[in-house]
């Protein structure tokens, strides 16, 4: 099992991410979530990582402007496009960039994977979230789950992440539904929006760690 810590702030959150056992930490660029870092921030938290944890740089319908800034001073192993990004698009930036692609796609219905496949031959690995209320200011980070039985029986060509509400004492049964191995976690780790908590960040990775 491999486990995504997203939108850490801190260098506390951080080591709390990786000496869990985090697979992936998330930065989040993205002016209005309660996450979101400045480029010396990210920086500074970026360069403490240890090696062997992938940074995972999240963007939402960023431009090329934003991206290039981005990169020429943070170290990211990977970029997370939790916007309404193309497959084009996708295609487009991991070419530019030659990093990985993680492409997000909201889920609430079961038409909402009918996206899934147009992305799952451009981008290296899928993101299946919970599809945020119309109007709100967030795409993700929202703390919302979606019907996991949605997934059951879909397999993709690439790897791919379940996220959306996942917390320490769900995180398990979503998987055994889901067939998930891998899992994205902010708000369930959290003590106030935007507060990593140490204790719910090891409940996490313990609990994903009983996942047959
Ligand atoms: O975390 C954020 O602030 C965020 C902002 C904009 C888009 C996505 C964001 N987070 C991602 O959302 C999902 C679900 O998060 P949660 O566990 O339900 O809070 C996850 O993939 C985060 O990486």
């Amino acid at each position: 099992m491999r486990v995504k810590i997203c939108g850490l702030t801190t260098p506390e959150g951080v080591m709390a991410a990786a000496n869990a056992g985090a697979a992936y930490v998330g930065f989040v660029f993205f002016e209005k979530s309660p996450r979101n870092l400045t480029i010396e921030a990210a920086r500074a938290l970026a360069v403490e990582v240890p090696l062997g944890v992938a940074k995972v740089g999240l963007f939402v319908n960023s431009d090329d402007a934003f991206l290039d800034a981005i990169l020429a001073a943070v170290p990211l192993d990977m970029l997370q496009l939790h916007g309404s990004e193309s497959p084009e698009r996708v295609a487009e930036l991991r070419a530019r960039h030659g990093l990985p692609v993680m492409k997000a796609i909201g889920v609430r219905v079961a038409d909402d994977l009918e996206a899934v496949d147009a992305y799952a031959t451009v981008a290296d690995q899928l993101l299946i979230d919970a599809k945020p209320a119309p109007g709100a200011d967030l795409p993700g980070g929202n703390g919302l789950a979606f019907d996991w039985t949605l997934l059951q029986g879909r397999r993709w060509p690439v790897p791919w992440m379940l996220a959306g509400g996942l917390t320490p004492d769900n995180v398990a049964r979503a998987c055994n539904l889901t067939g998930a191995r891998q899992v994205d976690v902010s708000s369930g780790v959290e003590s106030a929006p935007g507060v990593k908590d140490a204790d719910l960040i090891a409940a996490f990775t313990r609990a994903a760690a009983t996942v047959g």
